[in-house]
């Protein structure tokens, strides 16, 4: 899509006074968030939605956002990352997906980073200014009914076809290994329930940003989960990632089986080596971007209360003044959620996988004018759909590396921690 002519907006930032609740004050119906602990922003309302697609999504999203950036005004005394005018941004997985990727420009964001606390209001240039924004109410709680996701084999509501498609195309991947010249194919699978079309989407993200204190906390454009894995961080220079593959179930009711869990993961060949995949690709796609690109030593156990990962972080300097949009678009898709190598995997995943992925597995999070901003793999979410007879869809995905020796029951099973924090999120 090409922006023309590129909207002209003025973005006011005014320091707070006080720490605000953001999941609060986010929309029940229609969320913008981001939050991580003592960090996050809300956005309500919005002031611009830009809308991509295909092979080019990226690149027309960074060219449209530094067009739109430097015509904006800001006026920002506070100058942290996340100030001034930004946007928040869900990408689709695939160049053929029929899902829309999109960046939303909201009218109001609230922000906090550790003690500090503002907010922005975005209005047309020539509208003329108008007062200092001020902190809105929170709109009050409505009741919170929730969804069952059919997520196990055995659940009442199980869709036993989609389960039997996972488990074929799971033994299909790794013949097409064993046959040689692909490595690692991520397959995935998808679940449904009916959500009330008024629930009040503020439960579900307070309780994924209670329980998945590792987790970057997101809602954009109906987009709603907790990811452990950072595409890319960049502010003022400095970029950083974490890396992810290599999954064991936590046993959080037995702390010996817990940690034998952990060492194995830690162990395990088949794990180390699936890491290693999917390290390099991130490294390799990164190279040609960064200065000084440094990785923790060995591969650490990252605990999450429903799974242990393989975990690796990057960090680097970056090179000349790319966007952050711009470096997902050359992370994207990284080994851990296509594969090795990343055409043949792609193209595996469209064969296999009964279903478009939508924006699981894309990219999730939010830029500012100077190009920095904060991006995350989609995972562990779900996507709501349009309101239809007093309900909306909802459908999370979850998925797994599968490399030679894979065995398919396994898969399931890890499937089914993966979907844990949506299915408990989205819980009555
Ligand atoms: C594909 C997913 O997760 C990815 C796959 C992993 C694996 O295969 O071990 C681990 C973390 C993620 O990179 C998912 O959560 O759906």
């Amino acid at each position: 899509m090409s922006v023309s002519p590129v909207p002209r907006l003025r973005a006011v930032t005014r320091p707070l006074g006080e720490i605000p609740e953001l999941i609060e004050l986010a929309d029940p119906a229609s969320p913008l968030l981001w939050t991580r602990g003592d960090r996050g922003l809300v956005g309500i309302g919005e002031a611009l939605r830009l809308s991509f697609a295909g092979p080019r999504r990226f690149e027309e999203a960074a060219a449209a956002w530094r067009g739109i950036a430097e015509a904006a005004e800001i006026d920002d005394p506070v100058r942290m990352p996340g100030t001034g005018l930004v946007a928040l941004g869900a990408f689709a997985f695939d160049d053929r997906s029929a899902a829309e990727s999109v960046l939303v420009v909201p009218r109001l964001v609230v922000a906090r980073h550790r003690s500090a606390a503002w907010i922005t209001e975005v209005t047309p240039r020539d509208a003329g200014r108008g007062a200092d924004p001020e902190l809105p109410a929170p709109s009050p709680r409505r009741p919170w009914r929730g969804a069952e996701l059919p997520t196990d084999a055995d659940a009442e509501n199980a869709d036993p076809s989609a389960i039997a498609a996972y488990l074929a195309g799971v033994r299909e991947a790794d013949e097409r290994i064993a046959r040689g010249g692909i490595e690692k194919i991520v397959l995935s699978r998808q679940v449904s329930a009916d959500l009330d079309a008024d629930a009040d989407l503020r439960v579900p993200l307070a309780r994924l940003a209670e329980r998945y204190l590792d987790c970057w906390t997101f809602a954009v454009d109906g987009l709603i989960g907790a990811s452990p894995e950072t595409l890319i961080r960049s502010t003022g220079g400095a970029v950083s990632a974490r890396v992810l593959a290599g999954t064991r179930a936590r046993r959080t009711d037995d702390p010996a089986a817990d940690a034998r869990a952990r060492d194995e993961l830690l162990t395990s060949g088949k794990e180390q080596h699936e890491h290693a995949f999917a390290v390099q690709s991130v490294v390799t796609a990164l190279a040609p971007y960064v200065r000084e690109l440094r990785s923790s030593e060995e591969p650490f156990p990252l605990r999450l209360p429903n799974v242990w990962h393989l975990a690796t972080d990057l960090g680097a300097s970056l090179d000349e003044r790319s966007s952050s949009i711009e470096l997902v678009g050359a992370l994207h898709p990284t080994a851990a959620v296509a594969g090795t190598p990343t055409n043949d995997a792609i193209a595996a995943i469209a064969e296999l996988e009964p279903f478009d992925r939508g924006r699981y597995a894309g990219a999730v999070g939010w830029i500012d004018a100077a190009g920095d901003g904060e991006w995350v793999i989609a995972l562990r979410c779900a996507q709501l759909g349009e309101e239809r007879d007093g309900v909306r869809p909802i459908t999370a995905t979850a998925g797994g590396g599968i490399v030679a020796g894979s065995d398919a029951e396994r898969e399931l099973a890890e499937t089914v921690s993966k979907f844990r924090p949506v299915t408990e999120a989205f819980a009555p």
